[in-house]
């Protein structure tokens, strides 16, 4: 069965063509700056000759246009992997916010639609894009099943003492205003793959997922027992824009004293902050660079990212009154290895201690890089939250 899979972003798509159940990726691919200048297609294919790599330097206005160069590439005479569209038999979307609704995979039903977007004001740097992925994919692949997967399914596990906010009661009740997290389809296939290499049906692990977005996990025996993101995809960690924990009388100041508007504020938090607003730069590389430069912004924005990361450590091991594993995931979390030193700076006391040559090994799999003395294990695992969507809409098909 050929699962295609699509996790559209605010600006950017990205996707894989798998076959199930061997999981076989026949390829693989990123539109990047979707509605921006520079817009591109990075396409790879996975031929029996070997790997065919294909770079469209297009105009991509929006999302429909760059799906329809995709699912172009799909079929493409150089590096197509299939012969005709209705080969795809079913189309694996990630959603970001599920709400109460969704503590699994779903078949895609116009009821199920209309619960997406219901959900927009919940996560509007990301509903409206999953939805749209939806709608194009409907029409560019007419006779596949589309299934959603969602970001907040993982962390339904979580206790009523986690999840639940001490606000007025009647806003659960009546408004389902509560912690729901994000990033679950990660926290779930890495605290996975790190319960594998442990051994340990019963292990505490805590989850790193650092990407542009970015977010923490308490897995207990391989379920969600909390995490640092909430109602919406913005509190917790610093990150790439958005500000993560805020104290709440910022945004009273904001509004009262310098006259923003609550679109102002939000707009503020989600895109003008975390790193962006520390450093002019959201991207790690960017930020690593000016880091050795010796660029003061940049040494104290990494000192307060992770500082957050290491306040929230500290707060899920207790919360799980123990500790077995901390896994790095995400495009800097496997990749950055400045930000996992800050990060297990002074944390010998909770039993983690960092091996500083074996952090430096390249990101081709799972390593573990804690020194022989660490009584907790320091694992790097790269994400793959398109093989777990694969996975599940095999699960469900099957
Ligand atoms: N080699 C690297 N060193 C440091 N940071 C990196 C590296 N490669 C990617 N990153 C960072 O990873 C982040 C993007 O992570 P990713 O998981 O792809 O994000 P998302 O899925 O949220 O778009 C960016 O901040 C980028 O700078
Ligand atoms: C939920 C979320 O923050 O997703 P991303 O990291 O892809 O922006
Ligand atoms: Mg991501």
């Amino acid at each position: 069965m050929n699962v295609f899979v699509i996790n559209s972003g605010s600006s950017s798509i990205k996707y894989q063509l798998i076959s199930m159940p061997e999981a076989k990726v026949l390829c693989s691919g990123l539109v990047d700056r979707i509605g921006q200048e520079g817009s591109k297609v990075e396409h790879k294919s996975f031929l029996p000759q070997g790997e065919v790599k294909k770079v469209l330097e297009i105009p991509v206005p929006h999302h429909s246009v760059g799906l329809t160069e995709v699912a172009s590439l799909l079929t493409n005479a150089e590096v197509g992997v299939i012969s005709d569209p209705s080969q795809v038999e079913v189309v694996g979307h990630r959603v970001v916010h599920g709400g109460e609704k969704f503590a699994s995979t779903q078949v895609i039903t116009p009821e199920i639609k209309a619960k997406i977007k219901a959900l927009f004001p919940l996560a509007p740097l990301h509903n409206p894009a999953n939805y749209l992925g939806i709608e194009v994919a409907e029409s560019i692949f007419p006779h596949a099943r589309q299934i959603a997967v969602f970001d907040t399914a993982f962390h339904q596990s979580m206790p009523a003492q986690a999840y639940r906010m001490s606000i007025p009661n009647d806003l659960y009740v009546n408004h389902g205003i509560r912690a729901y997290g994000f990033h679950g389809t990660s926290h779930k296939y890495v605290s996975e793959r790190a319960g594998e290499y442990l051994q340990k049906s019963d292990s505490k692990v805590i989850t790193i997922h650092l990407g542009n977005g970015c977010s923490m996990a308490a897995v207990e025996g391989g379920k969600c027992m909390d995490t640092s993101m909430g109602l919406g995809p913005m509190n917790g960690l610093i990150m790439g824009t958005r500000a993560g924990d805020i104290d709440q009388s910022v945004i009273f100041y904001l509004v009262r004293e310098l006259g923003y508007s609550l679109d102002e504020v939000n707009n503020l938090l989600n895109k003008k902050s975390g790193m962006l607003g520390l450093t002019g730069f959201s991207d790690m590389r960017d930020i690593g660079k000016l880091y050795h430069q010796g660029q003061p912004e940049a040494i104290l924005a990494y000192q307060l990212y992770a500082y957050r990361i290491k306040k929230y450590i500290g707060s899920f091991a207790a919360a799980m009154n123990g500790l077995d594993a901390i896994v790095f995931t995400g495009g800097v979390g496997e990749n950055d290895q400045l930000t996992r030193t800050f990060v297990c700076e002074k944390m010998d006391f909770l039993g983690i201690q960092l091996d500083p040559e074996k952090n430096k090994l390249p990101n081709t799999g799972l390593r573990a890089i804690q020194t022989d003395a660490s009584s907790v294990q320091i694992l790097v695992i790269p994400t793959n939250e398109e093989l777990e969507i694969a996975r599940q809409c095999f699960g469900i098909e099957d």
